[in-house]
This record gives C-alpha cells, sequence and structure tokens, in this order.
C-alpha cells in the first residue's frame, strides 16, 4: 500500500501555494535597494541634459564644490580620465556613462553629485553650469536615414550614417516565388509605439567598496546579478572574487532592471574613489526617460494569399529605431533579438524579413519589455496582418486561424524562419476560446447593434512565444551561454536551502522553486528556504528576463533535486539493507520493492547522510545543476476581447476579455494566474492609454505618471481564464514560461476588436495606443491614424 505524500498537500507541483514572499511584501516589509542603509553612506544624484542633441561646450562645476555636504563632482572628463566614459553595452554597441562629447538624447547622464544627502546632492547639481551648442535632432527612423542627416554617433570609428545594422532572414527567392502565385497580397503598414515598463520601484544602486579588504559589494536593482559581477570585473578590472552584486527584492522589473546603467557605474566609481558608501535612487522622470524604452519599431507587412484562405508566404520590412546607443538587451546572435519567430503558430512554407536599425536621439530603446526579445513585436504584427488578411479575403478570423495553426501532430515544427517549436494544440486553445465568449452569438449580437447604429467589436489574438533562451548553440549574452543553475543543500533535519541563478522580481520563485523541490522529493514546500541574488552564495546564472526562468531555471532545480534524490537512494538502500537495484520511491519515500512497507522517508535519508552513511560515501546530502536547455519552450495564448466604441466619441469600453493559456504544465496556478492578469492589464494599457512620445525637438512627453498613465484597478477590465496543458515534451516537468504571453499576445486582441468595430469605415489601422481622438478620427475622416508616418525599408 502507498505511503506516498499527497503532493498537494504538502505544496508540490500544481498545489496553489500562497506566495511565501507576499508575508513580507503586504507588511511592508520587503527589502528594496532604498531601504538598505549602511553606516557612513553618502548619497548620488545624477545631471541630466534638457536638450537631446548638442555639443558640450563646457561644464563649470566650481559652484556645486562649494555648496557645504558636497564631497564629490563627476564629469565625464574625470571618468574619461580613468577610461569609464564609455561603457559596452549587452548588443556589442558603447554607450556613454557620462558625457564629454555631445548629448544625445534628453536626460543623458552629464555629471553626478555625491553629498551627505540626497537634497544636497540635488542642489548641486542645479549648481553645475554646462554650456551646450544644439544639433539637429532625429526622432524617427525617416529622419535618421535622410539625406544629410547628422551623425548622431560621430564618436565612432566606421559609422557614417545613423545605420545600427541591417538584418536580412529567410528566403527571399522562395517568398517572391510563393507571391507570384498568390490570388491575394493582403498589406499592412503599423508602428508599435514606445512604451516604458515602468516598474514602480525605479533604479538604483549602493556601491560600498571597502579599501581594508579590497572588496566591492554593490546593492543593485538588477534582474541579472552575475551578468553584471562579469561586467564589472571587464570594465572596471577588478577581481571576480572580489565583486559582490546583490540583488535584493525588487519592486517590478519587466526588463527595465536588465541593462547596465550609468547611475550603477558612477556610484561604484564615486564609492571606489571616498572610500564610502555611495547610495544613487533614481526619480520617476528620471526612469521614464532615460531607461530601457522597450517597442518603437516600423513594419510594412505582406501577405500572399491563397483564395481558399491558405497563408503562401510573407515578407516583413521593418524598421527599428534603437534611441542613441544600441544597448538592448538581448541574445546576441539576432539582430534585432527573435522579431522572426512572428508566424511560428501558422504552418507557412516561406518567409522573408528585412530589419535595419537606427540611431535616433532618444533614450536607448528596444529593451525586451515583458517581451522575449522584440518578440512582443512580432507577435503583434503577426496578429494584426492576420485579421487584415481574413477581412482582405471575406473569411472569417477565426475559420482564417484554423486553417493556417500548425496541426497537433505536426511537432516539433520547423518555422519559416527556423525556429522549431516543441508542442501545442492551437486548434483546441482556440475552440476554448472561441466557446467561453460565446462567439457565434457574439457575431449575431454585434450585427443587431449595428442596426442601431451601436458600434460592437471582438479581436483575437492567437500566438505561440519562444521562452526560455536558450540553449548554448544558439545563445549567448556576450559570448557567455545561456544555461542557469540550482544549488541544493538538504539539512541533517530534512529542511532544505535553494539557490539559483534566477533573480525574481515580484514573480514568485521563493514559492515556485520550493514546489518543484517538493515534487522531486517529497520534502514538504514550507521546509525549503529559497535564496536568489546574491552573487557571494548563488549559483553562476544569467538571471530573470524573458520568462526564462521555469524553462531553464526550474528545469536546473529538477534536476538537482534528481541528483540528490540519487545519493538518498543509496542511503536508503543502505538503511534498508538492501541493494539499490532492489527500491522503488514514491513521493517522499523509498520502500523494498518486495516489501512496501519496509521503506525510508527522504527525512530519514537526510539524517543519515550527516549521521549514518555507508562506509567509503562522502557525507552530506546536497548538489548543484547546470541545466542547457535542449530548446524554447513554446507556449501558447489565445486572447479575445469584445469591445464597444462610441461613435460620437471613439472611446471604446472593453465588454469581455477571454485569455486560453497553455504554458505546459503549471506549478503553481494561482501565481500563473496572477502573471496572466498582470500581462494582460500590461497589454490593455499599451492598447488603451499609455503614450510616451517625443517632439521635434526630442523633449519626451509623457515623462511623468500624469501623462503616461498605469492602469488602476479602475480602468483595469475584468479577466476570464482558461486553460489547455500541453506539456513541453524537453523540460524535466513539462513546464513552459508563460510571465510574458500575456503582454506579447494581448495588445492585438484590443485593437483587433476596437478595428473589427470600426470595420464599415474601410480604416486598416490605427496605431497605438488607440486613444480616442484616434478612433474618433479613423470614424469622422476614413483614413488611417498613424502614431507617426511608416517607412519603408525596401529599394524597390
Ligand atoms: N508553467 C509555469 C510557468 C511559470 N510559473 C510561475 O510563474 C512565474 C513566472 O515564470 P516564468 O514565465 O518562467 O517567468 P520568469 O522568468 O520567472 O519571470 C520573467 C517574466 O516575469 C513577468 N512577470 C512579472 N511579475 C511580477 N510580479 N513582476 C515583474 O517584474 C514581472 N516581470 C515580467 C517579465 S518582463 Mo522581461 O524582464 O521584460 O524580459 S520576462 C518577465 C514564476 O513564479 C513561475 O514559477 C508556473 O507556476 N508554471
Ligand atoms: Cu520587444
Amino acid at each position: 500500500m502507498t505511503q506516498a505524500r499527497d503532493e498537494i498537500k504538502i505544496g508540490g507541483l500544481g498545489a496553489s501555494r500562497k506566495r511565501v514572499e507576499d508575508n513580507r511584501f503586504v507588511r511592508g516589509k520587503g527589502r528594496y535597494v532604498d531601504d538598505i542603509v549602511l553606516p557612513g553612506m553618502l548619497h548620488m544624484e545624477i545631471l541630466r541634459s534638457p536638450l537631446a542633441h548638442a555639443r558640450i561646450t563646457s561644464i563649470d562645476v566650481s559652484k556645486a564644490w562649494q555648496i557645504p555636504g558636497v564631497r564629490l563632482v563627476l564629469t565625464g572628463d574625470m571618468m574619461a580620465a580613468r577610461n569609464l566614459a564609455w561603457m559596452p553595452t549587452l548588443s556589442y554597441d558603447t554607450q556613454a556613462v557620462l558625457a564629454t562629447d555631445k548629448v544625445r538624447f534628453q536626460g543623458q547622464e552629464v555629471a553626478c553629485v555625491v553629498a551627505d544627502d540626497p537634497y544636497i546632492a540635488k542642489d548641486a547639481c542645479e549648481a553645475i553650469v554646462v554650456e551646450y551648442e544644439p544639433l539637429p535632432v532625429i526622432v524617427n527612423p525617416a529622419q535618421a536615414v535622410a539625406e544629410g542627416a547628422p551623425v548622431i554617433r560621430d564618436d565612432k570609428e566606421n559609422q557614417p550614417d545613423n545605420v545600427v545594422f541591417t538584418w536580412e532572414v529567410g528566403d527571399k527567392a522562395g517568398t517572391d516565388r510563393a507571391f507570384a502565385q498568390a490570388d491575394v497580397v493582403s498589406t499592412l503598414d503599423l508602428h508599435y509605439p514606445r512604451s516604458h515598463p515602468s516598474p514602480l520601484e525605479c533604479c538604483g544602486s549602493i556601491a560600498d567598496f571597502d579599501r581594508s579588504t579590497s572588496k566591492l559589494t554593490v546593492y543593485m536593482t538588477t534582474q541579472a546579478p552575475h551578468i553584471i559581477r562579469a561586467a564589472v570585473a571587464l570594465v572596471a578590472e577588478l577581481p571576480e572574487h572580489m565583486i559582490r552584486i546583490v540583488s535584493p527584492d525588487l519592486g517590478g522589473g519587466f526588463g527595465n532592471k536588465v541593462p547596465v546603467y550609468p547611475g550603477y557605474v558612477a556610484s561604484i566609481l564615486a564609492s571606489i574613489l571616498l572610500e564610502r558608501p555611495v547610495k544613487w535612487i533614481e526619480d520617476k522622470t528620471g526612469n521614464l526617460i532615460s531607461t530601457g524604452f522597450g517597442r518603437d519599431i516600423y513594419l510594412r507587412g505582406e501577405m500572399a494569399l491563397r483564395n481558399d484562405g491558405k497563408i503562401l508566404g510573407v515578407r516583413m520590412y521593418t524598421d527599428s529605431d534603437h534611441g542613441a546607443f544600441f544597448s538592448d538587451a538581448q541574445p546576441s546572435k539576432f539582430k534585432i533579438g527573435l522579431l522572426h519567430s512572428a508566424f511560428s503558430c501558422y504552418d507557412i512554407p516561406v518567409a522573408h524579413l528585412v530589419n535595419r536599425g537606427v540611431y535616433t536621439n532618444k533614450a536607448p530603446g528596444g529593451v525586451a519589455y515583458r517581451c522575449s526579445f522584440r518578440v512582443t513585436e512580432a507577435m503583434y504584427f503577426q496578429e494584426r496582418m492576420v485579421q487584415a488578411a481574413a477581412d482582405d479575403l471575406g473569411m472569417d478570423q477565426a475559420e482564417f486561424r484554423r486553417r493556417n495553426f500548425v496541426r497537433d501532430d505536426d511537432f516539433p515544427h520547423r518555422t519559416p524562419w527556423g525556429f522549431l517549436t516543441d508542442s501545442g494544440q492551437y486548434g483546441k486553445c482556440l475552440d476554448v476560446g472561441l466557446e467561453a465568449i460565446g462567439y457565434q452569438d457574439f457575431l449575431t449580437e454585434k450585427e443587431e447593434a449595428r442596426k442601431q447604429g451601436r458600434l460592437l467589436g471582438i479581436g483575437i489574438s492567437t500566438m505561440t512565444e519562444p521562452l526560455g533562451a536558450g540553449n548554448s548553440r544558439e545563445y549567448d549574452i556576450l559570448g557567455i551561454k545561456m544555461f542557469d543553475s540550482a544549488e541544493l543543500r538538504v539539512h541533517i533535519t530534512g529542511k532544505a536551502i535553494l539557490r539559483t541563478g534566477a533573480k525574481s522580481q515580484g514573480q514568485g520563485h521563493e514559492t515556485t522553486w520550493a514546489q518543484i523541490v517538493a515534487h522531486e522529493l517529497g520534502i514538504p514546500a514550507e521546509d525549503i528556504t529559497v535564496e536568489e541574488g546574491d552573487t557571494d552564495t548563488a549559483p553562476f546564472g544569467m538571471g530573470t528576463y524573458a520568462s526564462r526562468s521555469t524553462p531553464v531555471a526550474g528545469a536546473a532545480v529538477s534536476m538537482v533535486a534528481r541528483k540528490v534524490r540519487a545519493k538518498a537512494r543509496k542511503l536508503a538502500a543502505h538503511l534498508l539493507e538492501v541493494s539499490e537495484e532492489d527500491i522503488e520511491w514514491e513521493l517522499g519515500r523509498f520502500y523494498v520493492r518486495s516489501a512496501p512497507d519496509h521503506g525510508v522517508t527522504i527525512q530519514e535519508c537526510a539524517i543519515a547522510a550527516y549521521s549514518n552513511m555507508p562506509d567509503g560515501m562522502e557525507p552530506g546530502l546536497e548538489n548543484v545543476a547546470y541545466y542547457d536547455p535542449p530548446n524554447l519552450t513554446w507556449p501558447f495564448g489565445c486572447y479575445i476581447a469584445t469591445v464597444e466604441v462610441d461613435p460620437q466619441t471613439g472611446v471604446w469600453d472593453v465588454l469581455r476579455v477571454v485569455a486560453v493559456d497553455d504554458c505546459g504544465v503549471r506549478i503553481n496556478p494561482m501565481i500563473v494566474e496572477g502573471q496572466i492578469m498582470g500581462g494582460l492589464t500590461e497589454a490593455y494599457a499599451m492598447a488603451n492609454m499609455q503614450f510616451i512620445t517625443f517632439d521635434a525637438q526630442g523633449n519626451c512627453v509623457g515623462s511623468n505618471y500624469m501623462d503616461y498613465l498605469l492602469p488602476t484597478a479602475w480602468e483595469t477590465p475584468g479577466y476570464e481564464l482558461h486553460e489547455v496543458v500541453t506539456p513541453s515534451p524537453h523540460h524535466p516537468i513539462g513546464a513552459k514560461g508563460v510571465g510574458e504571453c500575456a503582454t506579447v499576445g494581448g495588445p492585438a486582441a484590443f485593437v483587433n476588436a476596437v478595428m473589427d468595430a470600426i470595420r464599415d469605415t474601410g480604416v486598416r489601422n490605427i496605431d497605438m495606443p488607440l486613444l480616442p481622438d484616434r478612433v474618433y478620427e479613423a470614424l469622422t475622416k476614413r483614413h488611417d491614424v498613424s502614431g507617426a508616418p511608416p517607412v519603408r525599408t525596401d529599394d524597390e
């Protein structure tokens, strides 16, 4: 008779266990960078450029130095003297730490002041006099490539213009042939506007250099502490074992905390020079105007179609605006991240994509904001194009998708741009979604409403997203392969501590990783402490972004637990006085196959590991695992929104949102649902209200929360969530990533719904955000409404 532990009761796989980290978060006991106070700590503030493009003719810091309490004023020249004025970016570019020659975007870091308190530092920043000679400003790709455009990156050799790269992938000739055979060619021009991840906690760091031990400790808001340690070791030429990076509690990351920012570097140098801890905490405007923007990419898409609805081929021409420095966080192999993951859920024979990246006088952009490296843009383009194509064919949009989906028995499936998708049940997900929303009934209701002048619309967005960068053959950051790690130590009493190379920013790893260990070992989740983010203790890992933690670090957790179980089995054999081959495992317990009642628990094995091990066995019960995933995981999402547009004002209200997510096996269903709701809310915000843009002078418009809107509970629609489970065949517990899915797939559902509601106008596109005035313009003037003029990048 089985004596296995009840997996749900011990908080194993599938348990909707309450998040253990919330014990401190909801009590206001989280420990964020700004909560840390070190003895003798000083405070740093940054002086930022008011202009988007200008030559610096002089910087006078004398008045700042005279303010009592000022300890250090740092300028670009001082950084340059130490070879620190420029730093390498994660995309093999360089970025100014403090400007020396020119400023290249509004908000760029020009000088820093360190003082006894932050107010003195801020006042002293204002006492610095900088003379600028304004230069012509470039705020979009069209201007960047125009004849005679000023060269923004004149600091770089071999950079005669503003083009960062041109990248091409796919089969051009084959795609041309497919278009030649098409019955219908559908085209669409779009702009995915800049958006800002905008975590509630801004960026910050405390650098603490101790001359007596030569050790540098940096507490900082980073999603990838080990990468930072490696970067500091290389840039500052400090020995790696003398650097400790600690990423404490983070108030959200959303990709914003992946790049290296000048403030971190300046605070480190200041601490080394002053031999005191130096704290820098960014303010909201600083965060909104200078750190990791997402998106900002233009697209012209073309689809070759057969009359029966089959997609024969796809072309994409895109122009991406990277701002003044190419510092996107992305695996280095593909110039534009994984943009060519578009159309992976559809069976499309051939495709061709050209992307041109340009520099502009805007803050560095293209960061993976809740997005696996340009996947959000890819899926938005895909689903907007799919809807336009269905319309052009006069075909039902759900039926058009179904006809082109990759079939369940066609996995692993090679996409036209070379990815290998692992598993899925796309048709089933769509059916669950259509059923839930009451598709046919809504179509009837929509027609009825139209007769009374009411505009109802329904939008669908279906997509599979590549999550879990990534296997070492194809993915690396600055040459470091993108594996991840876990280290598990079972104490003598059978309790345990687990450390990983990932770094939660609110996702709940302290809860879910313990659940994986509980699943593998039968140790109750509450007996397992999870720690992340301290490079002195955590095994080397690549951090948390691109929903890679579950696919990669989560897999490492499984693997390390299995290694521990293998040793525990030997201990069990010893305790039960039988050979290892005669032992069976059930959750939490080994037993003798021929005598199931004769067994030992994992906890008994733990005691034995320290007190009664067989002759010749090394004591202890711990191990470490590094996991190099064989492939990405490919979750699937089907998002359906219904809306009503007010023809008098252009205001649109969301009626219902249905989300069907298939992220394989769910470790913690409640956390997964929270991830999806959060993701949908960010999708809704981008589609509906979030607007951060630049005027002709490069001034950032929308650099505060009065203008850049975060949806509150009041604006946020309700969500109806459903699930389908297709395990990943190559992940140890069958889980796929999920954190980003709803943000990636969500926007197109809302936009498609509004476009469906106003379909009678013949308007093909309104760029996000679909502000009421844009919708109103489309309704009344019956033309496309773009956030900025689209640019074609082909030279036909
Ligand atoms: N199947 C499955 C999956 C998953 N899960 C869970 O859920 C979560 C998530 O996961 P994933 O998907 O793996 O992811 P991760 O890596 O962890 O994370 C990341 C993401 O996450 C998201 N979410 C969130 N949340 C919060 N709260 N906060 C934050 O910040 C955030 N962020 C965002 C982002 S943006 Mo990027 O960075 O952009 O790239 S990417 C991202 C965790 O806890 C886990 O464990 C479960 O349970 N199951
Ligand atoms: Cu992206």
